[in-house]
């Protein structure tokens, strides 16, 4: 009698061709186990990841961005390997990273706004058109010609949200967005994050961060500890990073 097909090699159903489909995966990262057993089918409008530092968070974000392949598993996005669509993902994920001088490239505002615009195709005029207008709409045009150098961390933080907003994804993948930023500045991008269409998915120690949510994952040890409704998770991990809290030892600082 034949055996079923090993989990790399099936394909995803009809069901889940839609949303963000990981099965099994693991990563490795220069010979360390980062990620083990992940599946997760990622369908909710608001999603929180959560951890304490070095459990996997930035590692499962890139995953799910398809920035990286994972080394064991698969994962498909709306029923599409990412490696094999670089271009449709440009429409598909949006990704906004932790530090922004990870993510800016160009020296100034409007070079950076545009480009991802003339990578999904655009015409310099037409990017240069619709860069104009979304500066204008977030009060902030007189930015356009200024060097990325001459922002503040949080400015340049809004800066790539607004590359990020720009390509309009359906999905945004945030990582720590709220890191760095000054509470006039978290309350406003908490409102503007809120009246966006998209999906959501969004890194964050802080379990307060995580109102609203639909869904919340506690990644513990490159692992899925606790999946399910963000207030329950957010709960449990509390009492948990409480617990952690108490004790002198960092555990996760163990080879
Ligand atoms: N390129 C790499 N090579 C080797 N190990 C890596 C690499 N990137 C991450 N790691 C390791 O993988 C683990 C998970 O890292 P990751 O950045 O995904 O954690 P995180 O939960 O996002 O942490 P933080 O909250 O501190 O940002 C860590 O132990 C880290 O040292």
């Amino acid at each position: 009698m034949s055996q079923p097909a090993a989990p790399e090699q099936t394909p995803p159903g009809p069901e889940r061709d839609s949303g963000i489909l990981l099965e099994d995966v693991g990563l490795r990262l220069a010979g360390r186990e980062v990620l083990s057993n992940i599946s997760l089918h990622l369908t909710e409008r608001r999603i929180a990841i959560l951890g304490r530092n070095g459990s996997g968070k930035t590692s499962l974000l890139r995953v799910i961005a398809g920035l990286i392949p994972p080394t064991t598993g698969w994962m498909r996005i709306d029923g599409q390997d990412p490696a094999t669509k670089r271009r449709d993902m440009l429409r598909r994920i949006g990704i906004l990273f932790q530090n922004p001088d990870h993510q800016i490239i160009f020296p100034t505002v409007a070079e950076e706004l545009c480009f991802g615009l003339i990578q999904q195709g655009l015409d310099r005029g037409t990017a240069t058109a619709r860069m104009r207008a979304h500066l204008a709409a977030q009060g902030r045009a007189h930015w356009e010609d200024r060097p990325v150098t001459a922002l503040s961390q949080g400015q340049r933080q809004m800066l790539c949200l607004m590359a990020v907003l720009l390509m309009e994804p359906a999905t945004i993948l945030l990582d720590e967005p709220f890191a760095g930023l000054d509470l006039p500045s978290r309350a406003r991008l908490r409102r503007r994050l809120a009246a966006l269409p998209q999906q959501i998915i969004t890194i964050t120690h802080d379990p307060a961060e995580m109102t609203g949510h639909d869904r919340a994952i506690w990644i513990e040890a490159g692992r899925v500890q606790r999946d399910g409704p963000a207030d329950a998770v957010a709960a449990q991990f509390v009492e948990a990073m409480n617990h952690e809290g108490a004790l002198d030892a960092d555990a996760d600082l163990a080879p």
